[in-house]
């Protein structure tokens, strides 16, 4: 093994994204093996390598992580993202869930069937115009800083950016309403490893795909 950190899914955005963007924001470099048969995920399983038969799986220090949150901990953690301070990290997580929360309706919309499509995209929009984007609109507002914790560049910046961007591919305008939202966009999409990862080529992956759907489905059935 190269010492990079090794990481196993789908050759799509998923649950490993928030990992891919953690990881290059940390600016780390990592291997990735894309799962495209029933016979490697089962492989995986009778070998013991998935705690809870599930993907993602990272293997990096030694360990063979599972679970994303557990995962997306470790690294910022290791890399001096999770703030100074038990306070700070708990400001954090909140952050991290809440975020996290929103991420998860844009993770399962594209397995949303074609009559429901449009119902969740409101529902996407409604939460992130409603509950989620004011949050952090106040918060950068109030404290007139350029990262969401402690004055310092945290998991909790990285896993906003990556919100921000997921949505505006559904709804361009959805920060209109936002201006503090807008700068953050920008001061994140300049930092330089960010920017790297932002760019074509970098291991980011594009929007869910019909193959990356049929590929989930084939080797999720029963
Ligand atoms: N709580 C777990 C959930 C992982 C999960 O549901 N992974 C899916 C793929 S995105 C999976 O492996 N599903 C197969 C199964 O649950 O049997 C995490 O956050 O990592």
């Amino acid at each position: 093994m190269s010492g990079k950190p090794r990481l196993t899914y789908f050759n799509g955005r998923g649950r490993m994204e928030p990992v891919r963007w953690l990881l290059a924001a940390a600016g780390v470099e990592f291997e990735e093996i894309f799962l495209e048969t029933k016979e490697q995920y089962e492989k995986l399983i009778k070998d013991g390598v998935l705690m809870f038969q599930q993907v993602p799986l990272v293997e990096m220090d030694g360990m063979k992580m599972v679970q994303t949150r557990a995962i997306l901990s470790y690294i910022a953690g290791k890399y001096n993202l999770y703030g100074k301070d038990l306070k700070e990290r708990a400001l954090i997580d909140m952050y991290v869930e809440g975020i996290t929360d929103l991420m998860q309706m844009i993770l399962m919309f594209p397995f949303s069937p074609p009559e429901a499509k449009e119902k969740n995209l409101d529902s996407i929009k409604e939460r992130a115009t409603n509950r989620y984007f004011p949050v952090f609109e106040k918060v950068l507002k109030q404290h007139g800083q350029d990262f969401l914790v402690g004055n310092k560049f945290s998991w909790a910046d990285v896993q906003l950016i990556e919100a921000i961007l997921a949505v505006e591919e559904k709804i361009p305008a959805v920060l209109s309403g936002f201006p503090q939202l807008q700068a953050f966009k920008i001061r994140m999409s300049n930092m330089p490893t960010i920017k790297k990862f932002l760019q074509p080529g970098s291991p980011r992956k594009p929007p869910p795909d019909e193959r990356y759907i049929e590929t989930v489905l084939k080797i999720f059935k029963k």
